[in-house]
């Protein structure tokens, strides 16, 4: 039975996709021999290095040089010295047989890889993805009774498993829920109509990253002519894109093509018409203005949280009220897309920043706040330590005040805005360490973007023994992918303690 395992993440610099690690003017290609895992996917530090990966690289996109549309996500290991987590030696690749057979290999095959350098300058999302789930395991034309998959569940595994990852049109991905492996194959990316694509929109018609705004849009066999059909009526391309997925589908080894058995897709997602587009939402200011805006510049605004995530009942656009005015909301704006871009914000007039300042209150913006109270020399960064007992302090006065793997963060405002609802968070996870309950409620790791928003500073590193910590630890992947997306963090030497902590508690529970 072929096993998937979750991707090693690739670190990102401001929403943009960028292997850090790169020696972009020296990286070069290296012929490999596939090896069989069953892992997550591997080369040796010999082969990073003449892969041109630095000396501590940790993991790696690599993609065929004859130019294969996936694209694979290697972690380095250092051969024998890895032991349980899997050997392979330089000059080798290991890779599962999922991930063979997307790429057109076999076991012994002897191949040139190089390293992906995605697409300079433009962001590389997928703003939709779409694709066709079937049981792995099935026999064709099975009389078994079709078996039914919620796909919300099925959305969280896709995430959780390959959360900014890079999905390519054809790839498949094999997916355990409700204790079934399913095989979901990829069909379509970013497939907006032409207008939504003039708003702007990165379009790579055959792969990009997966993100928490990644539209996803999955099908059962027998549903998908007619989702094709709603979505674009009059797309040639597109019904030549599924045309070809079907041949690709055929074409599927026998152990994967298995997967006949009859799937009913429960909760699907349905497509909405041609010219509407879910990524933008209408936001309407207090002087009866509105403007389209994109979900993903808003995210930001933690005030906005329940109104930009709700599912759109019907399909009128969504609409978002703001009490700000219009004026005002324009540099608002200008302000969110420097924050997505990584650029530095605009050089508002002085006299500008008093009801920017009000704006950013009342949407939740905190770092357009503290840019206003900075410019105003209110204050300067809000960032420090804190002692254990302050936070506990801060907690009785009536605060929200989490720690999570010695972060601090400050979510008392943002309670009634919290999906999981205002009640778990104070009753479950204020005075110890939550990652091990942030990480089980969380599968979606979408989550992980607010966290900046409400970041603090760090629990004192002499305070951090104090901390109560839960018996069951968070998982080692769960903090890597955790620490991966808080590069912010304020620099402390024992980042990883509460990590080694966890670590001991998890050698002692295995004694
Ligand atoms: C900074 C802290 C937190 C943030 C930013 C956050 C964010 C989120 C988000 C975005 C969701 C919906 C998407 C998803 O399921 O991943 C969610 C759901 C949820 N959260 Fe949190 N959360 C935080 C802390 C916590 C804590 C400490 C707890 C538990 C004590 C908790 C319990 C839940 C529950 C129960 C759900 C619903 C899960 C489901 O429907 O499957 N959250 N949270």
């Amino acid at each position: 039975m072929p096993s998937w395992t979750p991707r090693p993440r690739i670190s990102f610099v401001s929403g943009s996709l960028a292997q850090p690690q790169i020696d972009a003017e020296s990286h070069g290609g290296a012929q490999l021999v596939v090896i069989d895992t069953d892992g997550p996917a591997l080369i040796s530090r010999g082969t990073a290095a003449q892969l041109g990966l630095a000396a501590d690289a940790t993991c790696a996109l690599l993609q065929l040089a004859s130019g294969s549309d996936c694209v694979l996500a290697v972690s380095v290991v250092d051969g024998e010295a890895e032991g349980g987590a899997g050997h392979v030696s330089d000059g080798q690749v290991a890779i599962t047989a999922v991930q063979q057979y997307n790429l057109h290999l076999s076991v012994g095959m002897l191949e040139d890889f190089r390293l992906f350098v995605p697409p300079a300058g433009v962001p590389f999302e997928l703003v939709d993805v779409e694709g066709e789930v079937t049981l792995l395991g099935g026999t064709e034309g099975s009389t078994e009774e079709a078996v039914q998959v919620d796909v919300r569940a099925l959305t969280r595994e896709l995430l959780r498993l390959c959360f900014r990852a890079v999905l390519a049109v054809n790839e498949v991905l094999v997916l355990a829920v409700g204790g079934r492996q399913l095989l979901l194959r990829i069909t379509a990316t970013n497939t907006l109509d032409a207008e939504a694509q003039d708003e702007g929109v990165a379009y790579h018609c055959y792969r990009g990253l997966l993100t928490q705004d990644t539209q996803i849009y999955l099908h059962s066999p027998g549903t998908q002519q007619a989702s094709a059909a709603a979505a674009a009526p009059e797309d040639g391309g597109r019904q030549q894109q599924h045309a070809e997925n079907a041949a690709a589908a055929e074409l599927l080894p026998q152990s994967l093509a298995a997967a006949r058995a009859g799937v009913v897709l429960l909760n699907a997602r349905q497509r909405p018409p041609a010219g509407f587009s879910r990524s933008s939402v209408k936001v309407v200011t207090n002087d009866g203005e509105w403007f389209p805006v994109k979900r993903v510049l808003l995210r930001p605004c933690i005030a906005l949280t329940t109104a930009l995530r709700a599912e759109q009942a019907g399909l009128s656009e969504a609409e978002v009220p703001v009490d700000v005015d219009t004026l005002t909301f324009d540099r608002v704006l200008l302000f969110l897309e420097a924050l997505a871009l990584g650029q530095e914000p605009p050089s508002f007039g002085l006299h500008l920043c008093p009801p920017l300042l009000a704006a950013a209150r009342w949407l939740g913006l905190r770092p357009l706040e503290e840019h206003c109270q900075e410019r105003l020399g209110e204050s300067s960064s809000r960032l420090r330590f804190y002692s254990f007992d302050e936070v506990r302090q801060l907690n009785a006065a009536g605060g929200c005040w989490l720690i999570l793997d010695g972060m601090v963060l400050d979510v008392t405002c943002w309670l009634p805005e919290h999906p999981g609802g205002s009640k778990i968070i104070p009753r479950q996870a204020l005075n110890l360490d939550c990652s091990r309950m942030f990480e089980l409620y969380h599968a979606s790791r979408e989550s992980f973007v607010f966290l900046r928003q409400f970041y603090f500073g760090e629990i004192a590193p002499e305070d951090r023994d104090l901390v109560p910590a839960p018996d069951e630890p968070p998982s080692s992947e769960f903090l890597q992918q955790l620490h991966d997306f808080t590069p912010w963090r304020l620099q402390v030497e024992v980042a990883t303690h509460l990590g080694s902590r966890h670590a001991a508690a998890r050698a002692s529970k295995r004694t």
